[in-house]
């Protein structure tokens, strides 16, 4: 039987601001109070785990370790089939650190081109086929932990298109869809994407 959450509060052990907003739309209606790990200053580990598993147990447990309430950590990335599901667990490696009007960020703009160019290296009629996943991971301050996998298919366009939601959304259009992730309303793109299918196992096992 996998422990449960119950209610109170949990830290959404990220440092990405488009995931905190994400996350703590998806848990507030359980009932869940979401602190950040930048609020209580906790320190961003490394992410040395080759797969997503790995990286989202690590800032997970991190996480709880540091601040002994139990955190919810996030691993996620894009995968794109013509290069053998690169950039994957180093999608945000590929996008730089940057400070951009004062605030740190990463060159998504740049890292978008990258994923193109490599692409645009296979030929014209190389498939645009492409996956985001997403490992949500759980850990308790006594070192108990879950874990839930998620994943969404698409294909890649290019130039980029919209403006909203993060990262890579504005080269991804999700199978079935016209519009990128980054031109579709964010509640839309909350029940389709890799993060809402990790979430809906999340949710039926922690809150069902
Ligand atoms: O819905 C998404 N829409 C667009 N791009 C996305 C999405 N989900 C993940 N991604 C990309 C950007 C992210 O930076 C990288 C994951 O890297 P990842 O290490 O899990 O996250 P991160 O370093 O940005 O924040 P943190 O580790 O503090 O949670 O994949
Ligand atoms: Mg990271």
């Amino acid at each position: 039987m996998t422990r449960r959450l119950g209610s109170g509060s949990l830290v959404i052990a990220t440092h990405n601001a488009g995931k905190l907003k994400e996350i703590s739309a998806l848990l507030e209606p359980h009932g869940m109070k979401c602190l950040s790990a930048g609020s209580l200053g906790l320190p961003e580990p490394e992410e040395t785990g080759t797969t997503f598993v790995e990286n989202a147990l690590i800032k997970a447990r991190a996480s709880a370790e540091a601040s002994g309430i139990v955190s919810l950590a996030d691993d996620s990335g894009m995968s794109v089939a013509a290069l053998d599901g690169r950039p994957g667990v180093y999608t945000a490696d590929w996008a730089e650190r940057q400070h951009f009007e004062g605030a740190p960020g990463r060159d998504w703009y740049m890292a978008m081109g990258k994923v193109e160019g490599m692409l645009a290296e296979k030929g014209p009629d190389a498939p645009r086929d492409a996956w985001f996943s997403c490992v949500l991971a759980i850990a308790w301050p006594d070192g108990d932990s879950a874990v839930y996998e998620g994943r969404v298919d698409g294909s890649l366009t290019w130039p980029p298109r919209g403006t909203l939601g993060f990262g890579y959304d504005p080269v991804f259009v999700p199978a079935g869809r016209e519009q990128t992730f980054a031109e579709l309303d964010p509640a839309e793109k909350h029940a389709m994407s890799h993060r809402a299918d990790a979430f809906a196992k999340l949710v039926a096992e922690q809150f069902g």
